[in-house]
Order: structure tokens, then sequence, then C-alpha cells
């Protein structure tokens, strides 16, 4: 793992060896594109010329939402521990493309419905059954979300006992879509229909219905009256969940220990909005994985700046697009440490 050197170069000096690093490797300039860009953001992270990123894992928060109960989600609140106890199965989708790559799965309960027996790949950090339902109240308490961003933080302190430098970032909680929403339109501005989209799939009611629903709750939250300070923790209390919470806190500790933050679809890149307004330093980790088919998250990824690395139509979340690009962050590091540079200099 990278100990960051307490007389490491300045931040300039720094881009500039790794520019010429790169530049100087035996492949003609420029060659290997966008994994140029994401061995300079390595090594601009883990602070060194030559990283040891050590472990990758995809973590995989879950937690359920009252909001539900508003038919605002085409499945049932079950089915969030269905695809929970799947994963601890090693069969979820996360699981088999994570596999496909030897990379570890691990499940945090941020707040099912019900808490599941112990397992060995299971975090158990429930901060509640459930959020409460945001159409007529608040999701959380205060007491609540300052549990769940801190019960991220103390999940991210774990990583480094397996010297873990690479962190996937998924989720499983039916109807968070909803929740990633309105999340999203409170730190983005962008109009909160363009934010709705049909999730794992069109409500039996209609995407108007979510819509109308969630303009509902935007209403009652009031959260243009927060202060830009607080409107990260405010809005993650009004809408949820804590699964989005928790990889919120997550996030922002791991920036805090430079490791590489592997965003993945919509709900994990409305995660990554939390954590980069409560910690801006975040934003230099996050590599963004995909841009999912879920409409509102291109129009995240514009507003954040974010070139996604894949573009594969999916829409899953639970990770899946962050462990099928973590075998392409493997890559960049072991370029920029490993790879031979080429004898005399390159054309100008
Ligand atoms: C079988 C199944 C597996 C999933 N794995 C992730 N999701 C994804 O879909 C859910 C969000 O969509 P919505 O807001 O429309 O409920 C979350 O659980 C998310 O992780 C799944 C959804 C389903 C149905
Ligand atoms: O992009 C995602 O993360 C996503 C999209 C739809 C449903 N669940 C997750």
């Amino acid at each position: 793992m990278n100990i960051i050197d307490k007389e490491a170069p300045s931040r300039a000096v720094l881009e500039a060896q790794l520019r010429a690093r790169i530049r100087g490797k035996a492949k003609p300039v420029g060659s290997l594109g966008r994994i140029e860009d994401l061995a300079l953001q390595i090594g601009m992270v883990s602070g060194t010329l030559r990283p040891d990123l050590g472990r990758a894992k995809v973590l995989v928060f879950a937690a359920d939402h009252g909001l539900t109960a508003e038919g605002v989600t085409a499945y049932p609140s079950a089915i969030t521990r269905e695809i929970a106890k799947m994963v601890l199965a090693a069969n979820a989708g996360v699981n088999v493309l994570a596999r496909a790559s030897g990379i570890d799965v691990v499940l945090v309960d941020a707040g099912m419905l019900e808490p599941l027996p112990p397992h060995d790949q299971l975090i158990e950090r429930r901060v509640a059954s459930g959020t409460r339902n945001s159409r007529l109240e608040p999701a959380m308490s205060p007491d609540e979300c300052a549990q769940a961003l801190e019960a991220g933080r103390a999940t991210d302190a774990q990583l480094a006992d397996d010297e873990v430098g690479i962190v996937g970032y998924g989720e499983i909680g039916i109807g968070n879509t909803s929740a990633a929403a309105l999340v999203a339109c409170a730190l983005t501005g962008i109009d909160l229909a363009a934010l709705v989209g049909p999730g794992a799939g069109a409500p039996a009611l209609g995407l108007e219905h979510k819509r109308k629903i969630l303009e509902i709750v935007w209403a009652r939250a009031n959260i243009q009256a927060i202060s830009p300070d607080e409107r990260a923790r405010e809005a993650l209390r009004q809408f949820g969940g804590f699964e989005i919470a928790m990889m919120a806190g997550a996030m922002a500790a791991a920036a805090a220990e430079r490791r590489i933050i592997v965003v993945d679809g919509f709900i994990s890149t409305v995660a990554a909005l939390a954590a980069i307004a409560l910690y801006p330093e975040t934003r230099a980790c996050c590599v963004f994985a995909h841009c999912s088919a879920e409409p509102g998250h291109k129009a995240l990824l514009d507003h954040l700046g974010a070139r996604p690395l894949l573009q594969l139509d999916m829409r899953l979340g639970e990770g899946t697009g962050a462990a099928l690009a973590i075998p392409l962050i493997r890559a960049a590091e072991l370029m920029l440490r490993d790879m031979a540079e080429l004898p005399g200099e390159h054309p100008a």
C-alpha cells in the first residue's frame, strides 16, 4: 500500500513527473489513450510515480425505503433482501461480474427491513429497519443521518486492514432511484423530471405517477430554504436512503485515505455527489465506471464533468459497472508502475 511520503513533491511537480513518466513509456506518445489519463489520476491520488494500490473490493450497501408505499417502483421491498441474500451466496449479478476479474464483494446492511444472519461477507451497520415514507415526513431523523454517514466512515476504516486501495461502491434498495433522484435534484439543481426514470422498471401506475409523487416529496421537504453548506446532509435526511448516505460517508473517508473510488451507476453517482459536497477532495479520487441507461445518470455525469470509462447500456446497479471497470484501473496502475520506458527520447 502507498504510504504518502512526508517529503512528497508538490502537486504540480508530481503532475509534471507523472506526465513525463507516462510519455516516456515504450509506446507512441498518447497511444494508450484514456488508460494514460487513468494512470495520471492514480499517480496523483496515490502521490507516487510507482503506485501499488493493493487489493480491489466492491462494497454493496443495502437498505429499504419507506417511500415504496407510494407505488414509485415496480418491485416490492422484499426483493432488497432477496438480492442481498444472493450477494452473500455469491451469485447475484455483481458477484458473477466481479468474479470474472477475481474481485471480492462485501455486503453492508445499512438498514434493510429485516436483518440477515451473520455471514463472513456481511458487514452489519443497520441504522434502522428501512427509512420512513418521505412523502409524509423526513426519511431519517438527524441522528439517523449522522449515524449512516459515520457508519460509512467506519466501514471504510475496515478496508485498511485488508490493504484495499481500489473500492467499488454499489447498492441494493428497492425504491432507491426515487431517493437518488431527489437528492440529486437538491445537489445539482437539475430539473427533477429529468432525473426521474424507470429505475428497475416503470411502476405499475406509470412513470408520470412516480414523477408526481417525487414532486410532492420535493415540495414537502423545502430543501431550497436550506443553506448550501447544510444541503447535502439535509437532502440525505429528507429523502434517504441509509445506503446512499452510508456510501457517501464511506466515499468521503476513502478520499481522505487516498483510495481510488470506483463509482457505479445512477445511485452510486448520487452518493458521490453528496460525498463531494461534504468533502470536496473526494472528486479527485473518483473514477466513473460507466454511464447507466437510467436517463438521469448522463445528466449527473455531465454536471460533474465526468467521462465514464464504459458505455454498456447497463442499468442494474449493485456495483456491476464498477466491477467491470476495476480491471481497467488495475491495467493503468500496472502501466504506470511496471511498463518499460523507451530508450532515448520520443520525437518532439
Ligand atoms: C431483481 C432486481 C435486482 C436488482 N439489483 C439492483 N437493483 C436496482 O434496482 C433497484 C432500484 O430501482 P427502483 O427504484 O425502480 O426500485 C435497486 O435495488 C437497485 O440496486 C435491482 C432491482 C431488481 C428488481
Ligand atoms: O444506474 C443504476 O445504478 C441503476 C439504474 C436502475 C436501477 N438500479 C440502479
